[in-house]
C-alpha cells in the first residue's frame, strides 16, 4: 500500500490525474485498452473535470471503457445517479463512445441490474479474471467505500463481484462492487480529501481491524494489485505514521 500525501486538495488531485494516465497508458500499451471503474460521490468530479481540462489529449480514450464502482437504485437521469455525475462531468465533455460506457441498468431495478452488471462485467473481461486496470474508491466519513457500508451483509460477501442492497443508512437500494472484485484489480485508489474525511482514514490505516464498522478496511490487493490513497494533508491529519 503507497500513501501519496499532499499539502492541497489540487495537489492530491494533479497526482491522481497524473497517476490515472500513466495506468492507462501502460494498459494500453500492455493489452490494448484501459478498464476503469469510476467512484460515484462528489470528490471525483474535480478530478474528472481535471481529466478533461488537462488531458484531453494525453490519453487515448477511444481504448478507455468506464465502469461505476457502485451506484444509486435511481433512473439514469436521476441527480443522485453517479453515471449522470460522470456524464456531465467526463464523459460527454471528452466525447466518450457511449459503447464504451457501462452503467448500472437501473431501471431492470436492483436485483436485476446487479445480475446484468455482473455479466456485462464478464462479457467485457471475455470469461477472464475480471481485474479491472483501474478502480477509483471514496470514502464516505463513516469508513464506507463504493456502497459497502458498516453492518451490511455485503461485507461478508466472497464471490459473487457485484450486490444489490437496501441500505438503511442512506434510505436507498445501492448496486455496488464487492470486496472480493475490487481487490483483484491491478490498481485501486482512493481519492479522500478534506478534514471531514480525517477519523475515517485513521480509522482504515491504523486502527485494529472491524471491518463492520470500518468496511474500506476490506480493500486490499489480492490478485498482486497496488493499492493508493491520494490524500490531502487535512484528510491525513489524524494519522499517527504519514
Ligand atoms: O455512491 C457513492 O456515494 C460513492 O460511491 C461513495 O462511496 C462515495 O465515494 C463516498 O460516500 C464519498 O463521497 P464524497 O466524495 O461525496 O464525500
Amino acid at each position: 500500500m503507497e500513501l501519496k500525501i499532499s499539502s492541497t486538495e489540487s495537489e492530491v488531485l494533479e497526482n491522481l490525474a497524473a497517476f490515472f494516465a500513466e495506468a492507462a497508458q501502460k494498459a494500453i500499451a500492455d493489452h490494448g485498452r484501459f478498464s476503469v471503474a469510476l467512484s460515484g460521490g462528489s470528490s471525483p468530479k474535480k478530478l474528472h473535470e481535471l481529466l478533461v481540462s488537462k488531458y484531453a489529449d494525453k490519453i487515448d480514450w477511444d481504448k478507455v471503457y468506464f465502469f461505476f464502482g457502485d451506484e444509486r437504485d435511481v433512473p439514469l437521469d436521476d441527480a443522485q445517479s453517479n453515471y449522470l455525475m460522470a456524464k456531465q462531468t467526463l464523459l460527454d465533455p471528452l466525447g466518450i463512445d457511449p459503447e464504451h460506457v457501462f452503467p448500472v441498468q437501473t431501471a431492470l431495478g436492483a436485483d436485476k441490474a446487479a445480475q446484468a452488471y455482473t455479466e456485462s462485467i464478464a462479457t467485457y473481461f471475455n470469461g477472464h479474471s475480471a481485474a479491472f486496470d483501474l478502480i477509483i474508491l471514496g470514502l464516505g466519513d463513516n469508513s464506507h467505500t463504493a456502497s459497502l457500508f458498516p453492518y451490511t451483509p455485503v461485507l461478508q460477501e466472497e464471490s459473487a463481484a457485484v450486490e444489490a442492497l437496501y441500505i438503511d443508512e442512506v434510505k436507498m437500494n445501492r448496486i455496488t462492487f464487492t470486496a472480493p472484485l475490487i481487490n483483484i484489480a491491478h490498481n485501486i485508489a482512493f481519492l479522500v480529501y478534506g478534514k471531514g474525511k480525517a477519523e475515517a482514514v485513521k480509522h482504515i490505516l491504523e486502527d485494529e481491524r472491524n471491518i463492520e464498522l470500518y468496511p474500506a478496511q476490506l480493500i486490499k490487493p489480492t490478485n498482486n494489485g497496488k493499492l493508493l490513497w491520494f490524500l490531502d494533508a487535512a484528510a491525513a491529519s489524524a494519522l499517527s505514521n504519514k
